[in-house]
């Protein structure tokens, strides 16, 4: 049976005994190798680390699991956070395993179907605001600052402990860390956590060498490709629409320490990718393409992966964002429910 990741890594993991060991099942999520996509792109060894498989679709559940069990621990009743979507679906679930109580800001208008159901039907306070994640991201601070009640955005510790156990499960399955990680950067907590993780991997000689981190942000939302915030940040990836990182100089830590990179893909980059990753069978978001996307960019602009081991995290399911797969499907038609009906349109 699954442990989780509070019971599976315990001994890395700033827990005590006094620590609930809450789990919804998160953690051991599959890491794919595909070998369609390595033919295509001319890729040594490529695998996709699908962390739609936890429990409520992200890869969010490994640092909510950590941050509301810390939460129960120090006496929290309750749980708020800012999100583009994952990170409130998340904290709803396991507030509402744990008998918490969860609130959550979010950007009126920008966050996909899938994630508010999940808010709703596991029982958040919803409050839409008139502005972006940032904002209410800000508003989560002053809030937290006034009343009892605990932050689980990735910049509680917690949530950055929790998630650095990707980069240790993709080095328990490979054997060793991957030559590049290929990773979606929007608040910059997951490419922190990652790299947090392999680094401690390396130092206690369960990885003999580290990845370099590839990063990507979108376009419309690329304030550490360009320097500085964006006030405005536009992408359809809406769950990397953020303009301001809360772990900006971690996320350049993770960056300069591998000797790896952030850049930046065009939306129809990432759609590009979506579609490919797609029919190679592999469904997420599309800011969970963003890795593919940046992967192509790199093969686009010379670069040569033939011998090397690439893991692209496919950070939220698709089924989030389902909407933007039927729309791109342009409709389909409806026949007479008759074998022959159908043959016909099969041309059989
Ligand atoms: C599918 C998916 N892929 C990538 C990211 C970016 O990770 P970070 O760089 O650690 O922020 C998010 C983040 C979502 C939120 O920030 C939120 O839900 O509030 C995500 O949901």
């Amino acid at each position: 049976m699954k442990q989780g990741v509070i019971e599976h890594y315990r001994k890395y993991l700033p827990v005590t005994d006094k620590t609930p060991s809450l789990t919804l099942g998160e953690g051991d999520t599959p890491l794919v190798r595909c070998p369609k996509l390595e033919k295509e792109l001319g890729v040594g060894e490529l695998y996709f680390k699908l962390e739609g498989c936890n429990p409520t679709g992200s890869f969010k559940d490994r640092g909510m699991v950590m941050a509301v069990a810390k939460a129960i621990e120090d006496g929290f009743k309750a749980v708020v956070c800012a999100s583009t979507g994952n990170t409130s679906a998340s904290a709803t679930a396991y507030a509402a395993a744990s008998g918490l109580e969860s609130i959550i800001i979010i950007p009126s208008g920008k966050i996909a179907l899938g994630k508010l159901a999940q808010a709703i039907v596991y029982g958040a306070k919803i409050i839409q605001i008139k502005g972006n994640f940032d904002q209410a991201l800000q508003i989560v601070f002053k809030l937290t600052e006034k009343h009892k009640v605990a932050l689980v955005n990735s910049v509680n510790p917690y949530r950055i402990e929790g998630q650095k156990t990707a980069a240790f499960e993709i080095v328990d399955a490979l054997g060793k860390a991957p030559d590049y990680l290929f990773i979606p950067v929007g608040n910059a907590g997951n490419i922190t956590a990652y790299w947090k993780g392999f680094k401690e991997y390396h130092q206690l000689g369960k990885a003999a060498s580290l990845p370099k981190m590839m990063g990507f942000q979108a376009e419309g939302a690329a304030p550490i490709v360009r320097g500085h915030a964006i006030a405005e940040p536009e992408t359809l990836a809406t769950a990397i629409r953020i303009g301001n990182p809360a772990s900006w100089k971690k996320a350049e830590e993770a960056r300069d320490e591998s000797v790896g990179l952030i850049d930046m893909v065009s939306d129809a980059e990432i759609m590009a990718a979506y579609h490919k990753m797609a029919s190679a069978g592999i469904f997420g978001e599309p800011a969970s393409a963003a890795p593919l996307a940046g992967l192509i960019k790199r093969i686009k602009g010379g670069q040569d992966f033939s011998a090397s081991q690439i893991v692209c995290v496919v950070t939220g399911n698709g089924l989030k964002d389902s909407d933007i797969a039927i729309k791109g499907a342009g409709g389909f038609s409806e026949t007479e429910a008759s074998l022959g009906a159908v043959e016909k349109v099969l041309g059989w």
